[in-house]
């Protein structure tokens, strides 16, 4: 089996499971045991065929003095609060603690080209012929061929083997643009919010759907933490997860931020954003009650943020991501502002999660 780009990429995995936890699951998974009981990081030992030859970058949120066990023979860093804030010093704070936004710190302390992440209750997941999906060659493959943003390609990704563009796909746009992020779907537990959980529960996803596409420019989605690899040197500095969880007024909408944020800042330095293959077996559907305490706010904030986003323009003397994201925060703070005082420090967020990553990626920010 190849390992592309495995000197490249680093996995970043958030983790608040510690010893064997029985969790209430809708359904139990043939992965998590009768209640749902997943030991912290056993998932990897499913991944281990796939994910062994990688570095891993393990994201320890809550309590940091619990004992994480990690599965021998794996190369990994590991952090914890004490080591976000005694990395960060007076920056920590716009880390989130309780809440699986702290994983934006893996993307900020890795010295890699790509990321990927995922969550520990992810499991390998099968195609329609019953062969394990192998997640990386596929997020790998979206990343290193061209998006097509600018014009629609109606049989999907032309850049795919027996595929190609269509009649009518304009030549001068066929070469497309770089790739900067490739978000991958799930198999049974879908990714929804509270209300969609408590209104059908036992609903499972079952459609294994071969294709992978180029969101058009213009268009915001829904982009989830849950399988996900982006480029950090075209958008890493556009990836902060926010301020959720602890102290917060809102959770569960970290990867929501990061995705909107990312997407108009891809928009607008020509490069794009892959859904599709691959897909993860999510195996926990998360407590729909709790859920919807920590989203609930965020369900009618959204009606505002979603048409400040898409109504949002960048200025052309904004040509860098961190450039990019600096205007976006101040957009932030004089735009939703009004909606809650949250805003204000979710724009301060923004601007030192930009320190952060100047302290800790120094060459590439010069
Ligand atoms: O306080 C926390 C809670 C969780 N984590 C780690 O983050 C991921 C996701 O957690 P979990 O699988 O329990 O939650 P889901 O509802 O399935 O997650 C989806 O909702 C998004 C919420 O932001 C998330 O990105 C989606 O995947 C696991 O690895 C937990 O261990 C944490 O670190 N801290
Ligand atoms: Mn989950």
């Amino acid at each position: 089996m190849a390992f592309p780009l495995v000197d490249q990429l680093d996995i970043v995995i958030p983790t608040i499971r510690s010893g064997a936890i029985l969790r209430w699951t809708l359904a139990p998974s043939p992965r998590a045991g009768a209640f749902g009981s997943i030991r912290n990081l056993e998932f990897l030992e499913e991944w281990r065929p796939f994910f062994q030859p990688y570095h891993l970058i393990i994201i320890q949120d809550g309590d940091p003095t619990r004992k994480i066990d990690i599965p021998a023979g794996f190369d990994y860093e590991i952090y914890n609060r004490n080591d976000i804030e005694r990395i960060l010093g007076d920056k920590a704070w716009a880390i989130s603690f309780k809440d699986s936004a702290c994983r934006c710190f893996g993307f900020m302390v890795s010295k890699k080209k790509y990321i990927f992440t995922i969550d520990d209750d992810c499991f390998v997941a099968k195609d329609p012929q019953g062969k394990p999906i192998n997640v990386l060659e596929q997020h790998i493959k979206n990343l290193l061929s061209p998006s097509t943003p600018f014009f629609f390609n109606t049989l999907y990704d032309p850049y795919r083997e027996g595929t190609d563009f269509v009649r009518g796909y304009p030549f001068s746009l066929r070469e497309g643009v770089p790739t900067a992020t490739s978000h991958g779907l799930w198999l049974n537990i879908p990714d929804y919010d509270a209300p969609t959980q408590m209104v059908k529960p036992k609903e499972r996803n079952t459609r294994f759907v071969d294709s992978v596409m180029t969101i058009p420019k213009g268009t915001l989605y829904p982009m989830c933490g849950m399988n996900l690899a982006f480029d950090r040197e075209l958008i890493g500095p556009g990836m902060y997860f926010g301020l959720m969880g602890e102290g917060q007024p809102i959770g569960r909408y970290d990867d929501m931020w990061a995705g909107w944020c990312t997407k108009v800042i891809c928009d607008h330095m020509g490069v794009g954003c892959k859904t599709g293959l691959p897909y993860v077996w999510h195996s926990k559907a998360s407590n729909p009650f709790v859920n919807l305490r920590k989203e609930y706010k965020g369900i009618f904030w959204q009606e505002e943020i979603i048409p400040f986003f898409q109504n949002l323009t960048l200025s052309k003397t904004s040509t860098t991501v961190e450039e990019c994201y600096l205007e976006l925060a101040e957009k932030v703070r004089k735009g939703l502002g009004h909606i809650d005082p949250y805003f204000t420090k979710l724009a301060d967020g923004m601007i030192a999660w930009i320190e952060g990553w100047r302290m800790l990626n120094p060459a590439k920010s010069a």
